[in-house]
């Protein structure tokens, strides 16, 4: 057992956490636990309080009021980043005119990591996939690199709490995939981690539990499992070979109505219903589509079950996307 869970502590635990910039209410009354080996996502609309809950648990900023333990330990009133913590908010702090590999012998110089020498570094290079890039200059390097260094900066302290905002933002397919393993590797040897996106496929994919925030409050916390089951009612595209036959079948499937307006996704010259009901109305209506002959060509959640509860929990009206980000 490593130190910090010794007495059964979790790696996070934060009780009432409240921060204002001014008049405005960043977190208001916030509840964290994250366990260790989590990987646990925070997401919720632009300005929900992602970013200034990371900064705390990263020592950037103290809260004005609640409780909170990092790795078993009180924060105290002091800025400073608790013992076994590693990430970064707002970007990775890096040096343009250094290659990736000198940056990293800087950073551990500076903080005095026991990184083991060269290997540490290039091994951290190469976890997230920056070996061919070692020896470039980080000045030219795109957002989506610069986030894998930051990573791999991180991965040099042998964190066993990690806080990444965004670590997805900019990247490629590779780059993404070099990212979800190294934070499924950490996780597998016990280190929590605890990242803010927007994107619901990532969180899908990498935590096993969500927080959700809405203007600086916890509006769900827990299993992504258990969230996805309060997604209730869910929009699917449907393609068939017979577009009349298949509106019949909805609107005499009980639970069952076409959604109002077109799917966006759709192909202008598609015939494709969107329609709105829980999933066994929608497994009813399958059966009723092969009886009748009607040949089922596509059926898809419109939103993934994650975004319909975040919809729904959030009161916004769309998920805020990667793009949406970038357009900021
Ligand atoms: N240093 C600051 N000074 C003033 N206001 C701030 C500061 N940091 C955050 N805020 C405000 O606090 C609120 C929460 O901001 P925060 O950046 O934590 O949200 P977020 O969920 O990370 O948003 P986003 O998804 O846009 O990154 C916002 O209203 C923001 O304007």
């Amino acid at each position: 057992m490593r130190k910090g869970d010794m007495h059964g502590s979790p790696a996070v635990r934060a009780r009432g956490i409240t921060k204002s910039f001014g008049d405005v209410v960043a977190l208001d009354g916030v509840d964290l636990d994250v366990a260790h080996g989590q990987v646990h996502g925070l997401v919720g609309p632009n300005g929900a309080g992602k970013t200034t809950l990371l900064g705390l648990l990263l020592g950037l900023a103290v809260a004005d009021g609640g409780r909170l333990e990092i790795l078993g330990t009180p924060v105290g009133r002091t800025l400073a980043v608790p013992d076994g913590v590693a990430g970064f908010v707002d970007g990775p702090g890096l040096y343009p005119s250094l290659t990736a590999r000198q940056n990293l012998s800087a950073l551990a110089a500076l903080a005095r990591y026991d990184t083991g020498g060269a290997t540490g570094v290039d091994d951290a290079l190469e976890q997230v996939g920056l070996t061919d890039v070692a020896g470039d200059r980080v000045r030219g390097f795109s957002l989506g690199m610069r986030q894998r260094l930051g990573l791999a900066a991180a991965l040099l302290t042998k964190p066993r709490l990690l806080v990444l905002d965004e670590p997805a933002n900019g990247l490629d397919p590779a780059g993404k995939n070099h990212v979800h393993r190294v934070i499924t590797g950490l996780a597998a040897d016990g280190t929590a981690v605890v990242l803010s996106s927007h994107r619901m496929d990532d969180l899908a994919a990498l935590c096993s539990e969500v927080t959700i925030l809405a203007a600086g409050r916890v509006v769900f916390s827990g299993p992504v499992s258990k969230l996805a089951a309060e997604s209730g009612e869910l929009d699917y595209r449907l393609l068939t070979s017979d577009p009349a036959a298949a509106r019949r079948l909805v609107s005499q499937t009980p639970g069952l109505r076409v959604a109002p307006g077109r799917d966006p996704a759709a192909r202008p010259d598609a015939d494709v219903l969107v329609v709105r009901g829980p999933v066994p109305a929608i497994d009813e209506l399958v059966v009723r589509l092969v009886r009748a002959g009607v040949a089922l060509r596509e059926l898809a959640p419109v939103v993934t079950p994650l975004e319909a509860a975040f919809l729904a929990l959030t009161g916004t009206g769309t998920v805020p996307t990667k793009a949406d980000r970038e357009d900021l």
